[in-house]
C-alpha cells in the first residue's frame, strides 16, 4: 500500500477513541465467520477468532496468509462480504474506523511528517475538540509512558526509526483506544532495537492490563514473546490457535510446529497409544521411545514426533528419559550455543545445547536424551 495511504488511514483510525472522561474497561474482538474478498479473490475465509478482553493475541503466518486484511478488517479499512466483527459488545461491522475506539501502528510508523511529536500524539484528541489543558496532560502522559518525553519538539525526520515507532505507539495510545491493533509494528527495527522494543511494549501492556491488543507478525518470535495466544493464518484460513507455551509444545499439525520454530520431526508409528501417566508407546526405526500420548491416535498409526532442538540433552534430563545414540554429522557453534547433528536409526536430529567445551568430531558416536513430555505427536497426515 502507498505510504499516503497508510497515513490516511492512520489519520482516520487515530481520530476515534474513547471518550476522555470515561475510559473504557477492557473489550475483547470477535471475528465471526468473516470472509473478505478483493474482486471475486477469496483472501480470508470464515475466519471464527475471539479475543479476550486485556488478552494480547498474536496473528502470524507466511506472507499472503492474509493477517493484515484479519487486522484492517476490525480496523474498518476492509469490509468483509460476509460475516460480523465485534469489539466489545457492539457490532462495529458497519461502523466507520473513526468510530471503533480503536488505535493502531502500522510497520512504517506513519506519523504526520509536517507535525511535531507532541502534535502527532495530540492529533486524535484535538480532532475530538478535547479541552486543550487535557490535551496536553495526556500527550505528556503517553510520551512519558514510551519514553519520549524529550522530544515533543522533533519532527519525525528527526527521530530514530525505533523513537518514530515509539511516538506511533503514543499516539495510538492517546485516545485510550479499547482496542490496540499492532501490524508488524517492529519489522523496520533492527535485531537489537525490536529486542527492547519487544520487552517495551510487554512493560506498557502489565501498566494497562484491560487493553487488548492483535497484534501482526509473521516473526513467531515476536510472538512467542509477547502474545498470550498465537492464531496462525495459512492461504488466508485460520489453522491453528491457543495459548503461546502449548501451541509451541505441542503443536497440533507439521505446519504449526515448523512455523513456530525449529522441530525435529521424526517418523514414528503408534505401539502403545496409552502407556500410562499420560505417555504413549512409539517405534523409530528399531527402537521404542516414550512419548507424551495424543489423544484420538490408534495402534499402528504413522506419526511424527515432534522434538524442538533444546529439549535434547547430553545427559538425562525430566522422567521418563529416552536415550538413542547417534553419529555426528554436522557441528555448529553459534557464539551462546552449540548446534549438533545426529544420524539414528535413519534419521537426522539435531540438538541445540549450551557451548560444549569439547565438542564431539564428526563420525563420533554418542548417546542423547530427551524427555518424554518434550516428545508429541502430530499425526503425519495433519
Ligand atoms: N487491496 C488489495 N487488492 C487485492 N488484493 C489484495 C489487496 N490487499 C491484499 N490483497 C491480497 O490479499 C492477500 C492477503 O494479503 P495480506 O496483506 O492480508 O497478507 P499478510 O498475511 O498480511 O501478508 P504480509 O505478511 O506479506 O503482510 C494477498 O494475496 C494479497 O495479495
Amino acid at each position: 500500500m502507498a505510504p499516503g495511504a497508510v497515513i490516511d488511514d492512520v489519520r482516520s483510525a487515530v481520530r476515534a477513541g474513547s471518550s476522555w472522561s470515561s475510559p473504557k474497561l477492557g473489550s475483547g474482538i470477535g471475528f465471526e465467520d468473516v470472509t473478505v474478498s478483493y474482486g471475486k479473490l477469496v483472501v480470508l475465509a470464515s475466519l471464527s477468532l475471539t479475543i479476550e478482553p486485556g488478552e494480547i493475541m498474536a496473528l502470524i503466518g507466511p506472507s499472503g496468509s492474509a493477517k493484515t486484511t484479519a487486522l484492517r478488517a476490525v480496523a474498518g479499512f476492509v469490509r468483509p462480504a460476509s460475516g460480523r466483527i465485534r469489539i466489545g459488545e457492539r457490532d462495529v461491522t458497519d461502523l466507520p474506523p473513526h468510530a471503533r475506539d480503536i488505535g493502531m501502528v502500522v510497520q512504517n510508523y506513519a506519523l504526520f511528517p509536517h507535525m511535531r511529536v507532541e502534535d502527532n500524539v495530540a492529533f486524535g484528541l484535538r480532532a475530538r475538540r478535547e479541552a486543550k489543558e487535557a490535551v496536553k496532560q495526556r500527550v505528556a502522559e503517553c510520551l512519558r509512558m514510551v519514553g519520549m518525553s524529550a522530544y515533543t519538539q522533533r519532527y519525525p525526520r528527526e527521530l530514530s526509526g525505533g523513537q518514530q515507532q515509539r511516538v506511533a505507539i503514543a499516539r495510538a495510545l492517546a485516545v485510550r483506544p479499547r482496542v490496540l491493533l499492532l501490524d508488524e509494528p517492529l519489522s523496520a527495527l533492527d535485531a537489537q532495537i525490536r529486542h527492547s522494543m519487544l520487552q517495551e511494549l510487554a512493560r506498557l501492556h502489565e501498566a494497562m492490563p484491560s487493553l487488548t491488543v492483535l497484534y501482526v507478525t509473521h516473526d513467531q518470535t515476536e510472538a512467542l514473546t509477547l502474545a498470550d495466544r498465537i492464531a496462525i493464518m495459512r492461504d488466508g484460513r485460520l489453522v491453528a490457535s491457543g495459548p503461546s507455551q502449548a501451541l509451541y509444545r505441542e503443536p497440533p499439525t507439521r505446519f504449526a510446529a515448523e512455523f513456530l520454530g525449529r522441530a525435529n520431526l521424526l517418523p514414528v508409528t503408534l505401539e502403545a497409544a496409552d502407556a500410562g501417566d499420560g505417555l504413549a508407546r512409539v517405534r523409530l526405526g528399531e527402537i521404542s521411545l516414550l512419548v507424551k500420548a495424543r489423544p484420538g491416535l490408534s495402534v499402528g498409526r504413522d506419526c511424527l514426533l515432534c522434538i524442538r532442538p533444546h529439549g535434547i540433552a547430553m545427559r538425562p534430563g525430566g522422567r521418563p528419559s529416552n536415550e538413542l545414540t547417534g553419529v555426528v554429522r554436522a557441528m555448529q557453534w553459534q557464539g551462546d550455543l552449540h548446534s549438533v547433528t545426529l544420524e539414528t536409526q535413519g534419521v537426522l536430529i539435531r540438538m541445540i545445547c549450551a557451548p560444549l567445551r569439547d565438542p564431539p568430531s564428526l563420525g563420533v558416536r554418542f548417546p542423547i536424551h530427551f524427555a518424554a513430555e518434550d516428545a508429541t505427536l502430530i499425526p503425519e497426515d495433519a
